[in-house]
């Protein structure tokens, strides 16, 4: 255990001069502190659950329904958020339907159906050829007009093209065409589909974080004709247990962010515990991934402290003796350390402590190695950028990004998020520590990502990404935007094309918090802004949704 801060005395604070950003304050303050769960609504949800649970299961696996007909039902069962209830079963039939097209090679022949098989198939790690888009297409290359009016069509095709990899060509002109088509459409307001049109546009399914969909899609299905009462019913129920449980967990990083002190004692920081939270809950939604939402929910409020101790506060004399406080990572040190640094060092070492515990017990302590490794990595690189950014001595950009892939967080969340993961051996641990091209992919995303969302805040006081791209090749600052852009969207396909790869390997319940993380960048820095210094308007609607507000029945 770490002993508690002694008092030590303080340099003349009033001669430092730091940035200090005039940060957002918190905007949940005392919305979530306390909650009490009301056993009785509780048990009435399970009980039900449990019948409604065995009916869905029978729907899927009816043998009478037709190959697009289980698809179709396999992808509303995914969307409404109830799918991990049959993972085991879903993964089966989609394996049993990808085997028998590939013996067949009988595709269907309607747009909606092809696309949304092709997606399906993708998402389970089978690598099905784009050729079954050939026969949308004309011998130009070009998709035929008349699918421009599909639009249901262009909506699956749309999505579709979002698991898209780099060899997939026929693709690249898929989503070009169907976002032409629908942008279109959603000009038109009195259109019927006008307003799923928009939705999908702004969030494609594939690139969201998996409990924003399930609450919109509740609300999509809901409203759909041909809606199935049981299945709209268990989604909803289904739902609100989690809610009650993610309040539970809410609660509990609350109280340990008021223990730890590291809101209240750190007046320069962003107090985001809430949004730390949310980002847990972006990394796993299942209910069995409760410590892995703990843990990751923690590590992102200590690494939101950290990172405004490097970024906003620290001048580099103290930033050089706390990184090297971390290299040693002993609760010794904190008497080197001024006052604001000991609050966060002594809550890492805590954290870590209890890591360390857990993981000791189940004989996994290479896991809690490598935890403490990548923050030590963390913070080197995070001083390095305090070097070059302070003074605003712009480095080449290969340089700033080489060490910004570090400071992304992505090698330090991932194997964060893997610790409660028991199927994350020291076999997959190795595998993460030679920096595989999925996690090196991920953190450009993360990076470049960040990087066009915090700019304009972070330019005011420091040096900048963008400033070392735009000085490096003598470009505007709108051409090394878009070409920030442009790199994180190839990664994307990197990512997918992995994923594919590694299906075979490394499980599938590890390869998903890859393309989580990579969600989650996406809900926080969609066009451009910084949703978790300033989360107004940004993810504050989804924390409403996903954490406050249980769906009406
Ligand atoms: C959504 C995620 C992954 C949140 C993690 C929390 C965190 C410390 C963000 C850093 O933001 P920043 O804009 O200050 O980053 P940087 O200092 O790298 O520019």
């Amino acid at each position: 255990m770490v002993p508690t801060e002694a008092a030590v005395p303080l340099q003349n604070q009033s001669e430092i001069l730091r940035p200090l950003p005039d940060f957002p304050d918190d905007i949940w303050s005392d919305h979530f502190d306390f909650f009490s769960q009301d056993q009785q609504v509780y048990d009435m949800y399970a009980k039900e659950i449990k019948m409604l649970k065995e009916e869905v299961r029978n729907m899927l696996l009816a043998t009478e329904n037709t190959i697009t007909e289980k698809l179709s039902l396999i992808d509303i069962v995914q969307r409404l958020g109830i799918s991990y209830h049959y993972g085991a079963e879903i993964a089966n039939l989609v394996e049993k339907t990808f085997k028998v097209y590939a013996n067949t090679k009988e595709y269907p022949d309607d747009l909606l159906s092809v696309a949304l098989h092709f997606r399906l198939f993708r998402q389970h790690g089978f690598n099905i050829s784009e050729s079954i888009f050939y026969q949308f297409v004309e011998t130009d290359g070009k998709f035929k007009e008349s699918l421009s009016t599909d639009i249901k069509g262009l909506l699956s095709l749309y999505e579709a093209a979002q698991v898209r990899t780099h060899k997939d060509i026929i693709l690249e002109e898929a989503l070009a065409f169907a976002e032409a088509n629908l942008k279109h459409v959603a000009s038109y307001t009195s259109h019927s589909l006008a307003k799923q049109v928009n939705y999908t546009l702004k969030q494609a399914l594939h690139k969201c974080i998996p409990r924003i969909e399930a609450r919109h899609y509740i609300s999509v299905y809901e409203e759909d004709e041909c809606r199935n009462h049981l299945l709209l019913k268990f989604a909803k129920l289904d739902y609100n247990l989690l809610q009650m449980l993610y309040k539970q967990e809410l609660s509990e990083i609350i109280r340990w962010g008021n223990e730890s002190e590291i809101v209240s004692k750190l007046p320069y920081s962003r107090a985001r515990l809430v949004e730390s939270y949310f980002y847990g809950l972006g990394m796993f939604f299942e209910p069995q991934h409760s410590l892995g939402r703990i843990i990751s929910a923690k590590t992102t409020a200590l690494l939101t402290a950290i990172d405004d101790t490097y970024d906003s506060y620290g001048t580099l004399d103290e930033l050089i003796t706390f990184t090297d406080a971390i290299e040693r990572w002993d609760a010794k040190e904190i008497d080197r350390l001024s006052i604001c640094m000991r609050t966060s060092y002594l809550a890492l070492l805590n954290v870590s402590d209890g890591v360390d515990n857990e993981l000791t017990a189940q004989q996994r302590s290479y896991a809690s190695d490598k935890y403490k490794d990548e923050w030590k990595q963390y913070a080197r690189s995070s001083y390095i950028e305090a070097l070059w950014f302070i003074p605003r001595e712009l480095p080449a950009f290969p340089d700033y990004l080489s060490n910004g892939l570090v400071t992304s967080l992505c090698y330090l969340l991932i194997p964060t998020a893997l610790l409660a993961m028991e199927c994350a051996t020291e076999d997959v641990y190795d595998w993460l520590s030679n920096y595989p091209k999925i996690l090196v992919s991920l953190a450009k995303i993360c990076r470049l990502t960040n990087d066009i969302g915090s700019y304009e805040r972070e330019k005011q006081y420091r040096g900048t990404g963008i400033e070392c791209y735009m000085k490096h090749y003598n470009v505007s600052e709108l051409e090394a935007k878009k070409k920030f852009a442009d790199i994180a969207e190839d990664a994307w396909k990197d990512i997918n094309e992995e994923f594919l790869k590694l299906s075979t390997t490394i499980p599938t319940e590890i390869l998903e918090r890859f393309l989580n993380l990579a969600r989650i960048v996406n809900v926080f820095y969609k066009q451009g802004v910084d949703g978790f210094t300033n989360p107004h308007n940004v993810v504050e609607p989804h924390i409403i949704d996903l954490l406050r507000d249980p769906i009406n029945f």
